[in-house]
C-alpha cells in the first residue's frame, strides 16, 4: 500500500500524517501527497505546456538537444538515457531545466548550474515552466520538513543543504509503447532516483510502477493536484539507510503519458555521507557519477 498524505496536515504536525510519512520514508519509499500550495490548474497548465513542446517536429526540438548543448539542460531525445544497464535505452523523451543563479555567483561555472535552454515554442513555455519550478521547489522543501519531523528530527534539518539546490525539473513524454518494443524496452527502465526527494506530477494516465519488497509491482497514478513522492539514493546514504530509495519503472502501454518530476537535489557541496561517519560523499560527485552512467552521450563504452 502506498501511503496517502495531506501535506497541510503533515505541516501542522498531525499525528496520522506524521505516521504515514514515517512509513513512506522508512518502509515503502513512496507516497502520494495532496493539499499542497500547487493547485491542480497549475499542474495541468505545466503538463499541457510540456505536451505542446513534445508535439513539435523532431527537427525543431533538436535545437535544444542536450547531447549538443553539453549540459544537462534542454531536450533529451528517445534513447538518450539508459537508466538500467541490462535494459535498452528508454523510449521516453525529456526536457530538463534547473536553477538560475544570480550573476557573479561562484557556482556559475559549475555544469550543474549551467544556463537553461528555453524553447521558443510554445510561447508561454519559459514563464509557465520556470514559475512551476519555483513553486515545486517550495513544495518539495515543505515535504522534506515533514519527512524530518516524521523521523524525529528537527523540521529544519534539511534546510541548509538546499540553499542552491541542483534541483532539476523534468518533463517526461511517453509515447504509446512502440509496436516493435521487446522485453528490454521501457518508457523508463527499472531504476532508483539519484537525489534526495522526487516530487512527481502526472497527467493521471497509468504507467508508473513501484517495486514491491519481495517481488511484484504496484501501479501508482496521480491526477494533476496529487503528487507522487519518492526518495533517492542520496537520501538513503545520508540517513544511513533509514530512508528507502525504492526501484520503479514505466513499461508503457496503449496510452500516451506526461509526467513532471522535480528532482530535489541538494546544493553541490553537500556531504550526503551518513551522519557521524568519516566518509565524504559530495552531492555533486554522486550526481555526476550517475549522469555519466546513464546519459547515453556521456557513457564511456
Ligand atoms: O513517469 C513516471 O511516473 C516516473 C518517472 C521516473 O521515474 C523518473 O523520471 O525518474
Ligand atoms: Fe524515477
Amino acid at each position: 500500500m502506498i501511503p496517502k498524505i495531506d501535506l497541510a496536515a503533515l505541516t501542522a504536525g498531525d499525528k496520522a500524517a506524521l505516521e504515514a510519512m514515517q512509513g513512506a520514508a522508512t518502509d515503502v519509499g513512496f507516497a502520494t501527497v495532496h493539499n499542497t500550495a500547487l493547485t491542480s490548474e497549475r499542474v495541468s497548465d505545466v503538463i499541457e505546456t510540456y505536451r505542446a513542446f513534445f508535439k513539435l517536429p523532431e527537427t525543431q526540438k533538436a535545437a535544444y538537444d542536450m547531447a549538443k548543448t553539453g549540459s544537462n539542460r534542454g531536450w533529451g531525445a528517445a534513447a538518450s538515457e539508459q537508466v538500467d544497464p541490462d535494459a535498452n535505452p528508454d523510449f521516453k523523451q525529456v526536457f530538463d531545466c534547473g536553477l538560475t543563479l544570480p550573476a557573479g555567483d561562484p557556482l556559475l561555472d559549475n555544469p550543474f548550474y549551467a544556463p537553461n535552454h528555453w524553447p521558443d515554442q510554445p510561447e508561454t513555455f519559459q514563464t509557465v515552466v520556470s514559475d512551476y519550478y519555483e513553486a515545486a521547489c517550495a513544495v518539495a522543501m515543505d515535504v522534506l520538513r515533514g519527512v524530518a519531523a516524521s523521523i524525529g528530527k528537527p523540521r529544519d534539518s534539511f534546510d541548509d543543504a538546499f540553499g542552491k539546490p541542483m534541483a532539476l525539473l523534468r518533463g517526461n513524454y511517453y509515447p504509446t509503447r512502440p509496436a516493435d518494443a521487446g522485453a528490454k524496452d521501457f518508457g523508463i527502465a527499472t531504476h532508483t532516483d539519484y537525489g534526495c526527494l522526487t516530487l512527481l506530477a502526472a497527467d493521471g494516465s497509468p504507467g508508473l510502477e513501484v517495486r514491491k519488497r519481495g517481488g511484484g509491482w504496484i501501479p501508482v497514478a496521480a491526477p494533476p493536484g496529487e503528487f507522487v513522492i519518492n526518495f533517492g539514493e542520496m537520501m538513503e546514504f545520508w540517513s544511513g539507510g533509514t530512508i528507502k530509495a525504492t526501484p520503479h519503472r514505466v513499461v508503457g502501454g496503449s496510452n500516451e503519458r506526461i509526467s513532471v518530476p522535480m528532482f530535489f537535489n541538494p546544493t553541490h557541496d553537500t556531504n550526503v555521507a551518513p551522519e557521524g561517519s568519516d566518509q565524504v560523499i559530495m552531492a555533486g560527485d554522486h550526481l555526476s557519477k550517475r549522469y555519466n552512467e546513464t546519459y547515453v552521450h556521456l557513457q564511456k563504452k
